[in-house]
């Protein structure tokens, strides 16, 4: 096993690439074989929803790159492939006569190279097979939407063709023969014929007909009709109403929608043929794409800058080449504005840029801001999308005219030609991180990458930088030449990938960072309050509503919290697929009570007696946000309250609706979890309330304490933005813990500094690599068996890691499967020899499943 240092040294930029015998070199004469994925319903898939590369014979006649797409055949029939990569010599275990050719080139540059570096270096770096990485960055059914279709060959045809075939070719060949050109989707044959594919078979063996992929192109484009004015010079011939409807076409840049020129004119399809039989204007179908629609936005213009946002924009603007930015502003600084003014000289380069979001359903706002600025060179994509929408955006990415892509952290595949800048906004935010499926990759480890390929600058934005990302950007001197494990570092130490720290100390105006006071809530107890209100928050409250303003209320992701027992004999209803409690959903006065698993969404109704001994006292305990939610009815029914939360949010839109109701005033209260603290807006917005931040620090991970500071220090960034100064209350148990001493001071330097010496003390991240084994499977002995067996392996390896494990995960059965997990340390300061992933998934059974999570967020 070669290490990881030395795969390096050896490359001159730094990052590791090719296998050997895999070249990437365009066009190289000496690649002779080329691996393919193919994607279509005969090939089968393994459990882990990998699939394996075919390797093809390339003719000399042709040229073919990687990110091709290729006509090849497969069994019987011919399909789509995408070229992957080029070898210069055909694989060792497959007879050299055993290999078929590629048939054509349906379609070449669908993909630049240095896509296929990157997606390269992530199967790499992250311990995965090529595929996997694939199926992430392509849209779903790429290849499924290339057609396969079938054509007569007239010249080939023998004038007694019909009296010598099986009956299905015979009638293969009458159906073509229905058509002029003899050409039918393969489809449409197999639908029309019975037995159709023996009888092509037979067809393509004599030579009549040929089978041929189709452009991929979207199934069904939409089509929409379009007027555009030709004519400028008016002359006598029009009448007064004729003569208005071409100024309106004028005003409106000569171009407008069909439907709505008749709608802005009040006037009929008629009178529009009369002008285009004029010769004024065309009318012509047009095939529109199916980027998301969103409600369309007022115009805005760029504001006038504060001082640090103009130095920020100042050095961001002065970069050309690869360049990692930490954009360091608090909370209601204004970053938002700094992307917006350092994109618009790149789209005017004719560039385009991606900005990455944690969430995009939570984000409605951030998206709006970039549509009031730069209109439809926006475009959404993330995985809520359906897959027509993602397909045509993805489309559109691909003509390369300067646009700016909005998405969540698969987005860091877009295939964007002519890359200007990318932003990672919130770059702390652990959902850029995918834990549970391979790859398990970090867009912002992955976009670092991108950034250095493609030589752009990338902008890393956050009032919470994480850990790593400060240690990198500001004290990369102190941790040295040690983290070069890590190609993310790697990058940076890299003299033509420097960094910048920039910061944002101010909010915009000179507001200030609103105070946080710190409720103890083991005092409230011993005065006698026994409310989930402290008496501070409960005044806060009542003076919202009397006030004119409005207040967000925090309440910790849900979870154990609201579980439901017996108060008789202790009983706790549990979900019969997993081992965690189910949670209790109640959405509404006179809804059906609900019992729901969080892990695997088993639904159940709330039985009316305990299972165990039939007592009615069975109640849901803690303080999920229904629970919230109806205690303040109660407390205060004159305030008026919007739940945000995965509850109320499910359906598409949701987000939006909810919060622009809160931002029109329809309510004073917005109470919710995690997802209230991802860049709300909002300017009347003054107290924030945290109900308890206990379940945040009590988390059972190294990471607790840099998530807390993090969601907390967020979540109080939402007070005090507009004019009116805000005010941040916290409940918790532990008011002296220095997470929570950090945020009320809004301390980030003080909080890294003493959480970075105890990560340092521990060699976990950013001072050490982890690498998290995780098994399951549907038989709880197996599963433990095998964790054993492959830690016993890793240990008789001579190495310089730690093994922790195996332990059984915190939850050890989620969806029936039983779950153990193997974590290895790696230390900083020895060059780091990876074990051999690969042989140990290849000694894992068949039926349990192993997924290598490189560098974990999550380690649940
Ligand atoms: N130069 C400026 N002049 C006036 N208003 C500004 C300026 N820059 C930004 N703003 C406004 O200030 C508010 C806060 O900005 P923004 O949301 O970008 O902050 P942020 O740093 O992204 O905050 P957070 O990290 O909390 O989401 C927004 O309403 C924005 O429109
Ligand atoms: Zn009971
Ligand atoms: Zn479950």
């Amino acid at each position: 096993m070669v290490s990881r240092v030395d795969d390096m040294s050896n490359s001159p930029s730094g990052l590791i690439l090719a296998e050997p015998g895999a070249s990437y070199r365009p066009g190289a004469s000496e690649n002779q074989w080329v691996e393919v994925l193919v994607d279509c319903p005969g090939v089968q898939q393994d459990q882990q929803q990998e699939q394996k590369l075919y390797t093809y014979r390339l003719p000399s006649e042709l040229d073919v790159q990687p990110g091709d797409i290729l006509s090849v055949p497969f069994g019987a029939q011919q399909i789509g492939a995408i070229a992957i990569r080029l070898l210069d010599s055909p694989p060792p275990d497959l007879a050299p006569t055993k290999i078929r050719e590629v048939e054509e080139v349906i379609c070449s540059g669908f993909f630049p190279t240095y896509y296929w570096k990157l997606l390269e270096e992530v199967a790499q770096y992250y311990c995965t097979p090529l595929i996997s990485v694939v199926r992430v960055a392509l849209p779903p059914g790429l290849l499924a939407r290339s057609q396969r279709r079938i054509r007569l060959k007239p010249e080939k045809l023998p004038n007694n063709a019909d009296t010598v075939i099986h009956p299905a070719a015979s009638q293969i060949l009458a159906t073509l023969k229905t058509q002029v050109d003899g050409d039918f989707s393969w489809k449409y044959l197999q639908r029309q014929v019975r037995g159709a594919s023996w009888g092509l078979k037979d067809l393509i063996k004599r030579g009549w007909v040929e089978s041929y992929l189709e452009h991929p192109k979207p199934t069904r484009p939409k089509l929409r009709q379009a007027v555009t004015l030709v004519g400028y010079t008016f002359t006598s011939d029009l009448t007064q109403r004729q003569q208005e409807i071409l100024d309106v076409l004028r005003r409106r840049g000569g171009d407008l929608w069909l439907t709505e020129l008749l709608q802005t004119c009040h006037t009929t399809s008629s009178t529009l043929k009369k002008l285009e039989e004029k010769g004024y204007v065309v009318i012509q179908e047009r095939e529109i794409l199916r980027t998301s629609t969103e409600p369309t936005v007022a115009a805005d213009r760029p504001k006038a800058l504060t001082v640090q946002q103009a130095e920020a924009l100042q050095v961001i603007k002065s970069l050309d080449r690869c360049a990692q930015v930490l954009l360091h502003g608090v909370t209601g600084s204004g970053k938002t504005e700094v992307y917006l003014q350092a994109i618009a000289p790149i789209l005017n380069q004719g560039k385009s840029a991606l900005v990455l979001v944690p969430e995009i359903g939570l984000t409605p706002q951030l998206t709006d801001r970039f549509r009031a600025r730069f209109g439809n060179k926006v475009n959404v994509y993330h995985s809520a999308l359906s897959d027509g929408e993602r397909y045509d955006t993805w489309r559109q990415m691909l003509t390369g005219e300067p646009q700016i892509v909005i998405g969540t952290r698969s987005a860091v595949f877009a295939p964007l030609p002519k890359l200007g800048l990318m932003v990672l906004d919130e770059e702390h935010d652990s959902s850029f991180k995918q834990d549970q499926f391979a790859p398990t990759y970090h867009a912002r480890t992955v976009a670092k990458w991108r950034a250095q390929i493609e030589n752009c600058p990338l902008i890393l934005g956050s009032a919470t930088p994480s850990l790593e990302t400060w240690v990198n950007v500001t004290q990369r001197g102190k941790v040295g030449e040690s983290l070069d494990w890590n190609p993310e570092t790697v990058n940076q130490t890299s003299p033509i990938s420097p960094s910048h720290y920039l910061s944002l100390p101010e909010r915009i105006q000179s507001r200030p960072m609103p105070p946080v006071e710190i409720v103890d809530m083991r005092q409230e107890l011993k005065q006698g309050n026994r409310s989930i209100f402290s008496r501070s928050l409960y005044n806060a409250l009542q003076k919202l509503h009397s006030q004119g303003q409005q207040g967000i209320l925090f309440i910790p992701r849900r979870g154990h919290s609201t579980f439901v027992s017996c108060r008789s004999c202790g009983y706790v209803v549990e979900c019969p697929n997993c081992d965690v409690s189910l949670s209790y959903h109640y959405t509404h006065e006179g809804a059906t009570q609900l019992l729901r698993c969080h892990y695997c969404n088993h639904t159940q109704l709330h039985p009316p007696h305990c299972p165990e001994c039939t007592s009615p006292y069975l109640k849901f305990f803690g303080s999920g946000t229904q629970r919230l939610a109806q205690e303040l009815t109660q407390q205060f029914p004159q305030l008026r309250i919007i739940r945000f939360d995965s509850d109320t949010t499910q359906t598409k839109g949701a987000h939006r609706t909810l919060l622009t109701k809160f931002a029109h005033g329809e309510a004073d209260l917005l109470i919710g979890t995690q997802m209230l603290t991802k860049g709300l807006d909002i300017a009347q917005v003054t107290l924030v309330g945290v109900v308890s931040a206990d379940g945040l620090l009590n988390l059972a991970d190294y990471r607790a304490a840099e998530r807390t500071f993090q969601t907390l220090t967020q979540v109080a960034g939402r007070a005090g933005r507009g004019d009116d100064p805000g005010r941040v209350i916290i409940q918790t148990y532990s008011p002296q813990h220095p997470v929570i001493q950090a945020v009320r001071r809004h301390d980030y330097e003080t909080f890294a500094q003493t959480e970075l010496e105890q990560r340092a003390a521990l060699q976990y991240p950013p001072y050490g690599h982890l690498i998290l084994l995780r098994l399951s499977g549907l038989d709880a002995a197996d599963v433990e068996n095998t964790a054993l067996r492959l830690a016993e392996q890793l240990s008789a390896t001579e190495s310089d890691y730690e093994i922790l494990g195996p332990a059984p995960a915190s939850i050890m059965r989620v969806a029936r499967r039983y779950r153990w997990q193997i974590l290895l340390k790696f230390p900083l300061d020895v060059p780091v020899v990876l074990p051999n992933l690969a042989q140990l998934r290849e000694r894992c059974p068949k039926d349990i499943s192993l997924t290598i999570d490189v560098n974990p967020l999550n380690m649940m």
